[in-house]
């Protein structure tokens, strides 16, 4: 992308957005706004509706009402891979990927949500990559080493941690390098805005900190990348958030800086549940 397309990119747009299960209001009536660049942490305490909101901007649920838009395009009441594939990446809290496929298949999997897009917005269909392999088409050939290249690059983003355990099956990684193979597969896909569901999730404090450090090298390389993630280790939000939106019961409780939105005596409360306790410093995991 050239260095000044994203100038004019609307980015990733929630409006008014809603999702109600029989009378919860999971979501209830949530705006903000996802720029290009921007690193934006969903926090809030058990039920606030993170999980719920991810779901509705990846396209597994539906809104009750409101609105989804990605680059000034709606997007909500399609499907998840189409929303993939429009440029919106999101990692799951639990690995995606079929456990007995090794760290290598799993990541160049990944890739196939970017390159499937095509150069036209075009959608290839699983039977023309079919016969491309088995032709061997140039257009394939290309295809294929392109897709190599991307999974050589997400895997050797988290240095000897995942590289030198590719032709290892999933399931014989640490809990750790599993969220850190679901980041992987998820940058593969060269995604323009990416969803983060706590990534740092089992993560100790250390594994923590090398996490929040290789997200801000991303968005070093990565200016345009707009990052939404949904964490409950404060350390980590404090460190790579722009802005913080604090949900509670379904609403933004507030929404500011780490240190205007984390220390507002409301959402010390909603947290903790009384008042004159600070905000969980801690990485407890609350979930
Ligand atoms: N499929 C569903 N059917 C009924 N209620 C649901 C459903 N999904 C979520 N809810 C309810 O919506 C509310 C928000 O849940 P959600 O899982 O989005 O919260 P969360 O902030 O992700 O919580 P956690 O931090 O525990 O993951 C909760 O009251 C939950 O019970």
């Amino acid at each position: 992308m050239a260095a000044a397309a994203h100038t004019h990119d609307p980015g990733l747009r929630v409006d008014a957005l809603s999702r109600h299960f029989s009378g919860v209001k999971a979501v209830d009536d949530v705006s903000f706004r996802l720029a290009p660049g921007e690193t934006v942490a969903l926090v809030g305490p058990n039920g606030a509706g993170k999980s719920t909101l991810i779901q509705l901007l990846s396209g597994i649920e539906r809104p009750t009402a409101g609105r989804v838009l990605l680059g000034g395009r709606r997007i909500d009441g399609l499907a998840p891979e189409r929303i993939a594939r429009l440029g919106l990446g999101r990692s799951f809290q639990t690995s995606r990927v079929f456990p007995a496929l090794t760290v290598w298949d799993s990541v160049l999997l990944g890739t196939q949500a970017g390159l499937l897009r095509g150069r036209h917005g075009r959608l290839v269909t699983a039977a023309a990559e079919v016969a491309g392999e088995l032709f061997g088409l140039p257009g394939w050939r290309r295809r294929r080493a392109e897709a190599e290249a991307l999974a050589e690059a997400a895997l050797k983003r988290f240095g000897d941690r995942l590289w030198p355990r590719r032709g290892q099956p999933a399931f014989s990684l640490s809990y750790a390098n599993r969220r850190r193979l679901e980041i992987a597969r998820v940058l593969a896909a060269q995604p323009r805005f990416v969803l983060l569901d706590e990534p740092a999730a089992g993560m100790n404090p250390s594994e923590t900190a090398e996490l929040a450090e290789l997200l801000l090298a991303l968005r070093a390389e990565q200016p345009a990348l707009g990052l939404l993630v949904v964490e409950h280790k404060l350390s980590l939000v404090r460190r790579i958030a722009d802005r913080v939106i604090v949900l509670n019961q379904g609403r933004v409780l507030a929404t500011g800086t780490p240190a205007e939105a984390l220390d507002h005596p409301e959402v010390v409360e909603a947290y903790l549940g009384r008042s004159r306790a600070r905000p969980v410093e801690s990485d407890a995991h609350h979930g």
